[in-house]
């Protein structure tokens, strides 16, 4: 049995819209519209699509927040909009727009509120705090109020909540957004860890696409309410001849760098961008121009998500978008 199951799954919301001064008009927003997909235990999905795909509709379904107008969901064997309060012991969350934490406690007392509401044994919650504090690096931040905290601190703040009452199901929900590359670099080390450890399912709902590059090996893709790929990352940028950006300092500007399997996209002064295909090797490039250049500094940008899903459907993106992989000096 899968530890989730989505079957036919569709959601519908009226919105009523003004149309002139005194009228109203109710239309009917689609937000998931026949859905399925089944997670396996232990598996870590990435969950992606573009704004208003349905992902926020998705998992909010899935921990019995929202009730589906129709289709069959099921968590860990339950139905979760009738079964929502047993359900929240087996499951955990985590928005990283919002905090579940209280603001003006410092974080050990919204780790006790925790310890009470779910009823979480001593040595337990013994053993998985002092595990949060030691991989999250928490030890100084105890004792400090939530309102205080960075955002990088409140969001490890955050995941340890979720994670106490040893759920078999985590939903992330852009956990890493706003986080400086080391904050995102030791939430991904330590999700990784728990996962391997402990067999939490994950489902990660995120926009950066190194997030499920570091974690997933599988991505779903949601757009329009319905699954549009489901596979492997390299095979989602395949799918959507997607193409990763090298953005090179050179010592003084030169023109366009020629290199094979890469063309430059935009040149402003010693600062070149060079488009190649995402499932390639940045490595052979960088050799290649280090070998004929004098080069200062470099990054490798991933594909936006939106840009990869319109290459999906034919269009051809941007490639100036995109989130910071590496940095090297
Ligand atoms: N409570 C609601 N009332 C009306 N429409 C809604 C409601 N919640 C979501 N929608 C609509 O449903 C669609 C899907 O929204 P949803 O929040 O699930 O998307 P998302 O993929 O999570 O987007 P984002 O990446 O922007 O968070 C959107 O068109 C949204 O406007």
């Amino acid at each position: 049995m899968s530890i989730i199951e989505v079957e036919d799954v569709a959601r519908t919301f009226t919105v009523r819209r003004r149309a002139g001064r005194f009228k109203r008009e109710r239309t009917e927003v689609r937000a998931v519209d026949g859905l399925n997909f089944r997670v396996e235990q232990g598996q870590m999905v990435g969950y992606i699509g573009p704004n208003g795909a349905g992902k926020s509709t998705t998992v909010k379904m899935l921990t019995g927040i929202l009730v589906p107008s129709a289709g069959r969901l099921r968590v860990a064997g339950a139905d979760p909009s009738k079964e929502r309060v047993r359900l929240a012991r087996r499951i955990g969350v985590v928005f990283g727009q919002r905090t579940t934490l209280w603001w003006d406690l410092p974080l050990r007392d919204s780790y006790e509120l925790a310890r009470r509401i779910y009823r979480i044994e001593d040595a337990r919650y013994r053993r998985n705090l002092d595990r949060c504090v030691e991989l999250l690096q928490l030890g100084q931040l105890l004792d400090v109020p939530v309102r205080q905290l960075s955002l990088g601190q409140r969001m490890r703040g955050d995941i340890a909540a979720a994670l106490l009452h040893d759920p078999e199901v985590l939903y992330l929900d852009e956990p890493t957004i706003g986080l400086d590359v080391v904050s995102k670099n030791r939430v991904r080390e330590f999700l990784a860890e728990v996962n391997a450890e402990s067999g939490t399912t994950v489902l990660l709902t995120t926009h950066d696409l190194t997030d499920i590059e570091r974690l997933c090996s599988r991505v779903m893709v949601i757009d329009h309410g319905r699954v549009v790929y489901d596979g492997g990352l390299e095979g989602l940028h395949d799918t959507g001849r997607s193409e990763r950006t090298l953005v090179v300092d050179l010592a003084a500007p030169e023109p366009p760098i020629e290199v094979p399997g890469a063309r430059v996209v935009r040149v402003d002064g010693p600062r070149q961008w060079l488009a190649f295909p995402a499932a390639d090797s940045a490595a052979p490039l960088v050799a290649a121009i280090a070998a004929r250049y004098p080069l200062v500094d470099l990054s490798v940008r991933e594909p936006a998500i939106e840009d990869v899903i319109a290459r999906m459907y034919g269009g051809e993106g941007t490639v100036e978008q995109g989130i910071e992989l590496v940095q090297t000096n």
